[in-house]
């Protein structure tokens, strides 16, 4: 299962936020820096309407959502990258996963204390990068090293990655992270094998007082703080940056789903930030969705962007993708619409699709197998 971390600055917020999309109390979160030193890790279930949809329709009995995992990692400070705070450790934590979810600070309030003492979004954004990036120009000095002596030696791999890291250390030197060096596909296959911090793709979560949620959301730049960082988010990073309140939904986990919901209308919210943020980094891992719906349960599927029918099938059972014959296909919309799926095949909308086809999020699917 692909893993999202959760980073950032110590006590901003990290562990809160964990337990929100776990809907757990598993990590310790208080008012104090280093709270978290082991990572806490967690599958998080990715919300999903149209599955509940699907479900009324088909009479299902059970409804399966799809899952990613979590991981709630220790706060870095700066010098993190030489070391501090047991920076190595932390930042060994971070090389395990394969998306990053920033938790930056956006709340006054002086009873939480901020290791700096004020409260710097953008400021705090820059260390943690910068450590990030740090980490990864003594990585690749290190490397560099050790393919000069091989490529001299006529080795074309070493060459390979040795040109590459010559385009990556002036970039990385200049302060941006390697998520944002314009690479062809086969560089970008080298630079994964690199297993470079600062090259994992990013969601910055803005993390904002209770009280302002509401607003925050339906006018994210009419907060100052929210507005700095998505246009940091947008400018420098190529990321999205997306609006929370840890504490907030950590308070909703006891409640009903029903209760939850009336708090949230209370506020003057529809969605949690929560909700987003996970489906958020669903999509930044690569990741979508199609689904199977019968009677006995309806089921969310993960697949990868562009993968093809044989692959998607496999998901379920490796013998699904051997003996593919056939995808019978129909859109979630179209299925809707419809009313049911022998609705949607008389209305023409259900397909019946082969080997090549591309599988796209919300497709509702019956294969058609032989082993
Ligand atoms: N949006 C918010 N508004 C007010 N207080 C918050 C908010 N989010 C988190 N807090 C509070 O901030 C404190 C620190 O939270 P938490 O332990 O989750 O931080 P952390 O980033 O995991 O810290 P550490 O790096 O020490 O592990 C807690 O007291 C928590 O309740
Ligand atoms: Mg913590």
């Amino acid at each position: 299962m692909l893993k999202a971390g959760i980073v950032g600055l110590p006590n901003v917020g990290k562990s809160t936020l964990f337990n929100a999309v776990t809907r757990t109390r598993n990590a310790e979160a208080a008012n104090y820096p280093f709270c978290t030193i082991d990572p806490n890790v967690g599958v998080v279930t990715v919300p999903d309407d149209r599955l509940e949809v699907l479900g009324e329709i088909n009479s299902t009995q059970k409804i399966i959502p799809a899952a990613i995992e979590f991981v709630d990692i220790a706060g870095l400070v700066e010098g993190a990258s030489e070391g501090a705070g047991l920076g190595n450790k932390f930042l060994a934590n971070i090389r395990e996963v394969d998306a990053i979810v920033q938790v930056v600070r956006c709340f006054e309030n002086d009873d939480i204390i901020h290791e700096l003492g004020t409260v710097d979004p953008l400021r705090d954004i820059e260390i943690i990068n910068s450590e990030l990036i740090l980490s990864d120009i003594a990585a690749m000095d290190k490397r560099k090293e050790s393919r000069t002596k091989k490529a001299r030696g006529g080795d074309k791999e070493a060459k390979k990655e040795l040109d590459l890291i010559e385009k990556l250390l002036p970039h990385l030197d200049a302060g941006n992270p390697a998520v944002t060096l314009e690479l062809n596909d086969d560089e970008k296959e080298t630079l994964r094998e690199f297993f470079l911090l600062s090259s994992k793709r990013t969601i910055f979560a803005c993390n904002v007082a209770e009280d302002e949620l509401a607003d925050a959301q339906s006018n994210p730049d009419g907060h100052a703080m929210v507005k700095k960082v998505r246009e940091y988010a947008a400018a420098s990073h190529d990321a999205e940056a997306i609006v929370i309140s840890a504490r907030i939904e950590e308070e909703l986990i006891e409640l009903s789903p029903e209760e939850a919901n009336e708090f949230l209308t209370d506020m003057g919210i529809t969605d949690s930030g929560v909700s987003t943020l996970i489906r958020s980094v669903y999509h930044l891992l690569g990741l979508r969705t199609y689904i199977t719906s019968g009677e006995k349960e309806t089921r969310a599927w993960t697949i990868h962007t562009g993968d093809k029918a044989p692959a998607a099938a496999g998901v379920i059972h490796g013998d699904f993708e051997r003996g593919f014959i056939a995808a019978e296909v129909v859109a979630y919309e179209d299925l809707v619409e419809a009313g049911s799926k022998s609705a949607a095949r008389d209305a023409g909308k259900l397909r019946i699709e082969g080997k090549e086809y591309e599988v796209k999020d919300g497709d509702v699917i019956e294969f058609r197998f032989n082993v």
